[in-house]
């Protein structure tokens, strides 16, 4: 589309990642009106090969597509860098003026950075650790900051290479693991394939349920073994107190250890991208963690303007989901945002979607499939009121259900454990699983036959 030119579209969305491109493929389900998609860059991300493990759970890929694939879509590769709420007109840095009648922005986060010198590196999605392992290539030592999902990733993946992980807790992946999963990870690292298959199953209840509570005390320092030529230390409990180049990167820690790496991987996190220049006087509500606030119709506090995936905070509550900024919720919330645009276009009742009612995550972490279901680290809850079922087969599976008052709230099942549909329908049911504790994870026993 040329600039210049007044473009009116009924539906326009911002953004070309999961989230804006699953919210113009529903659009283009719900209704034969134009949908015109903004996107700042050609190569936009695709989800292919979805598979539902549950009636909610999904695992699936992620590809970079040109914007020329995407079939019978308007697009129009340009920046929003403004939004007259009133008028309903969007204003971009190639001087086009757009009229909107539903808007929906997408348009996703940004890595926060410890230091912004060229020797800290931040990613922004998986294919930039395919990247940064292509300039990775001429390094000996790399030092990563952050014990989430990227470090994680990075840490697994990054070969041939030392590693220096510094991370704020007392084990690793904390945004997803507990000390007892981490444990059994560092296990299966260290010692490769266990062969004996020793199956243990643990019950814990009240104060036991917190933090490191679930494996033997970590220790400073612990190393994973030599694995793939790669060597991790891992720093606990500490961050970063100094950065510094001369000759190599000089990193300081606040428990005094110094390290000299190639360069810092800082994976500390996103910054939602909602600065946005409102044209009209008004202002659009942002939440503390920056990112634009949306209602349960996903529509911000600008009517007509709707926001999906990591751009966004919700600001409602739901008993088994909580927002994580991940693939898996950048698709839920596109395509539901979609939905909610579309049903208040033609002033249709809404119901807000079912994939709401239960937090959902499938993913990988050091090669194990991870299934996470509901409040699978007892979020929010009061750990004095939880407890715990765990069974480990080493190497194998980990298996962890959360429980309240008798019921199942959460789960953490890594590796093929083939309880995902079982944990689901007991989170989303609530029955009482009070009788049955003893026999829940006990693999001789059938569990489904109880609930046939
Ligand atoms: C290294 C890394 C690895 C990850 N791995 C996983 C994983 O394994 N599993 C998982 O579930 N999640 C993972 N995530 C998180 C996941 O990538 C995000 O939650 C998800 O991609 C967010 O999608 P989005 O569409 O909201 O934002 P984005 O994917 O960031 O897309 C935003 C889009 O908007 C465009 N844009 C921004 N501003 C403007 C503007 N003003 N005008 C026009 N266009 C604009 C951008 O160019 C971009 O195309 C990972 C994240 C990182 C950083
Ligand atoms: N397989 C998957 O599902 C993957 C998901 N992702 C997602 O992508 C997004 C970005 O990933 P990522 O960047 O790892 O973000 P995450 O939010 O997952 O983790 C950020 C980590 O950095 C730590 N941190 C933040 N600031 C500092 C600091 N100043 N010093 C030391 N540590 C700090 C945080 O600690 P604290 O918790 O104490 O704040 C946390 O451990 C996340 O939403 C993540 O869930 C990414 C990769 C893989």
């Amino acid at each position: 589309m040329s600039q210049n030119q007044q473009i009116d579209s009924t539906y326009v969305v911002i953004g070309g990642g999961i989230a804006g491109i699953s919210c113009v493929e529903a659009l283009k389900l719900y209704t034969t009106e134009p949908v015109l998609l903004i996107s700042e860059s050609p190569i936009v991300k695709v989800v292919t090969d979805i598979k539902f493990y549950t009636k909610i759970a999904a695992g699936f890929k992620v590809e970079d597509r040109n914007l020329q694939c995407i079939e019978n879509t308007e697009y129009i590769i340009d920046k929003i860098i403004a939004v007259n709420s009133i008028e309903h007109i969007i204003y971009t840095a190639n001087h086009r003026e757009i009229k909107y009648k539903k808007l929906c922005l997408c348009t996703g986060a940004t890595p926060k950075l410890l230091d912004d010198k060229d020797y800290v590196i931040g990613l922004r999605d998986t294919h930039s650790v395919e990247y940064f392992q292509s300039i990775v290539g001429t390094a000996n030592k790399v030092l990563i900051v952050g014990n989430g999902g990227i470090a994680t990733d990075l840490v697994y993946k990054l070969n041939g290479i030392e590693i220096i992980w510094v991370i704020r807790d007392e084990h690793i992946s904390s945004h997803f693991l507990d000390a007892g999963s981490a444990e059994f990870f560092s296990n299966y690292l260290n010692t490769q394939q266990s062969s004996d298959k020793v199956i243990k199953r643990f019950r814990y209840s009240g104060e036991r349920t917190s933090g490191a509570a679930l494996g033997p005390d970590w220790h400073c320092g612990a190393m994973f073994g030599n694995h793939d030529g790669k060597n991790v230390i891992i720093e606990y409990k500490t961050e970063i107190k100094s950065i510094s180049k001369s000759d190599s990167v000089r990193v300081e820690l606040t428990n005094g250890k110094v390290y000299e790496c190639d360069f810092v991987v800082s994976a500390t996190g996103v910054t939602p991208n909602s600065n946005l220049d409102i044209r009209d006087g008004s202002s659009v509500d942002i939440a503390s963690d920056g990112g634009i606030k949306v209602d349960w119709k996903m529509e911000t506090s600008l009517s007509d303007i709707f926001a999906a995936g990591d751009v966004c905070t919700v600001d409602w509550t739901s008993e088994h989901w909580f927002q994580m900024r991940l693939w898996t919720q950048a698709r839920q919330m596109g395509m539901y945002a979609a939905k909610c645009m579309h049903s208040k276009h033609i002033n249709e009742t809404l119901l807000q979607d079912f994939c709401f009612e239960l937090f959902t995550h499938v993913t990988s972490f050091f090669g194990f499939k991870v299934i996470l279901l509901g409040l699978y680290n007892a979020q929010g809850l009061d750990k004095k009121e939880c407890e715990l079922l765990v069974r480990v087969t080493n190497g194998q599976e980990y298996i962890k259900l959360v429980l309240q008052n008798g019921r199942v709230v959460g789960a953490m099942l890594i590796g093929d454990t083939d309880l995902e549909e079982m944990c689901e329908n007991l989170i989303l049911n609530q029955i009482d699983v009070t009788n049955l504790m003893d026999d829940l994870l006990d693999p001789n026993i059938d569990i489904e036959d109880y609930f046939d």
